[in-house]
C-alpha cells in the first residue's frame, strides 16, 4: 500500500518513516508538514542517511496525490485540515493525534462517511489490550474503590491528560455506567474536601524523555491494585499504526478504532 506521513519530521512521524523503509507491503508515496517547518523540501528519509525520493511538502494535495493512506500523528487543527482533503480524494486515514475537542471528534466521524478512519490515541497493542483488563477490573470493583488515573510522558508533550488516560477514564467509566464527563476530576489544590467515592481522578507528570506511562490505581480498605502499562520506544505505536493501515486496505469509509483492528471487540 503507498502510505503518506503527516507530520514527518516529528517524534512519530520519523518514527513511521523508519517502520514504512523496513515493511515489505507498503511504500512511502507522501510526507507533510507544516510551512514554516525546516525540513520542507528535503528528502523524508534523509534523517536515515539515504534518499527516497519522496520530498517533505506542506502542500496537502502534493503530499496526498499518490497515497492510499494518510497516516496523522500531529496536532488536532493540522489533522482535521488534512482529513478534508483525504475525504476529498478518497485517501483513508489513520488517526493517531491526540489532544481533540468533542466537536473536532464530531467532524472527523462526518469524514469518515467519505473515507475509511482508524483513530485512537494509543496505537500500541500493549494498551489496548489494557483497556479491556480495566473493563474487567472496573467491573469486578466497582464498589469499594478509589480510582485514579496516573499518566506520565515527555518534557514535550503539549495535551495533558494524555489522550491514553482520557480513554482509560472512559472504558471505566462505561463499565460502572457512569459518565466521565460528571465525574473525571483533573486536579486537586487546597481544601478539596474528602474524596467523592463515584469521582474518577487523573494526574499527570511531564519530564525528560518519558515516552508514555500509564497507571489506574483501584484503592480499596487493605489492599489496592495497579495496572500499569509502560512504552519503552515509539516503534510500538508506529507497529500498531501499519497494522492499521494493513486493515483499511479493505475498507471503504466508516469510523474504526484498534480494538476494531485488533480484533478485540
Ligand atoms: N495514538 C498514538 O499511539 C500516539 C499518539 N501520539 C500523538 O501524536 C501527536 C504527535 O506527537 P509527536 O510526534 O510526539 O509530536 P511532534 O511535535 O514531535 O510532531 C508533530 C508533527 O506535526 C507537525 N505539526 C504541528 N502542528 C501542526 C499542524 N497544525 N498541522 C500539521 N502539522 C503540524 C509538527 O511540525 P513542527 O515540529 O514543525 O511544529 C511535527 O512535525 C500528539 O498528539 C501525540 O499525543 C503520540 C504517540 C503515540
Ligand atoms: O504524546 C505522546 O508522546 C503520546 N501520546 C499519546 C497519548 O496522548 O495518549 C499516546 C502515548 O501515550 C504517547
Amino acid at each position: 500500500m503507498r502510505v503518506a506521513v503527516a507530520g514527518a519530521s516529528g517524534r512519530m512521524g520519523r518514527m513511521l518513516i523508519e517502520a514504512l523503509r523496513a515493511s515489505d507491503d507498503m511504500v512511502l508515496a507522501g510526507a507533510l508538514d507544516v510551512a514554516a517547518s525546516p525540513a520542507i523540501g528535503s528528502d523524508a528519509t534523509a534523517f536515515l542517511g539515504h534518499a527516497s525520493g519522496v520530498a517533505i511538502t506542506a502542500d496537502l494535495r502534493t503530499g496526498l496525490e499518490n497515497a492510499d493512506v494518510l497516516i496523522d500523528f500531529t496536532r488536532p487543527e493540522g489533522t482535521l485540515a488534512h482529513l478534508a482533503v483525504c475525504s476529498e480524494l478518497g485517501v483513508k486515514a489513520v488517526i493517531g493525534t491526540t489532544g481533540f475537542t468533542d466537536a473536532q471528534k464530531s467532524e472527523i466521524a462526518a469524514c469518515a462517511q467519505r473515507t475509511a478512519v482508524v483513530m485512537a490515541p494509543n496505537m500500541s497493542v500493549g494498551v489496548n489490550v489494557t483497556f479491556k483488563l480495566l473493563q474487567m477490573a472496573a467491573k469486578a470493583m466497582a464498589t469499594g474503590y478509589d480510582i485514579e488515573i496516573i499518566e506520565a510522558h515527555h518534557r514535550h508533550k503539549v495535551d495533558a491528560p494524555s489522550g491514553t488516560a482520557l480513554k482509560m477514564g472512559e472504558v471505566i467509566a462505561d463499565a460502572l455506567g457512569r459518565d466521565l464527563k460528571e465525574c473525571a476530576v483533573y486536579a486537586r489544590e487546597g481544601v478539596t474536601g474528602e474524596r467523592d467515592p463515584s469521582s474518577i481522578g487523573f494526574a499527570t507528570i511531564r519530564g525528560g524523555d518519558i515516552v508514555g506511562d500509564h497507571t489506574v490505581l483501584f484503592a480499596g480498605i487493605g489492599e489496592r491494585i495497579e495496572i500499569t502499562h509502560k512504552s519503552s520506544s515509539r516503534a510500538t505505536y508506529a507497529q500498531g499504526s501499519l497494522r492499521a493501515v494493513r486493515f483499511l486496505a479493505d475498507r471503504k469509509t466508516g469510523m474504526f478504532d484498534m480494538f476494531d483492528v485488533l480484533g478485540l471487540n
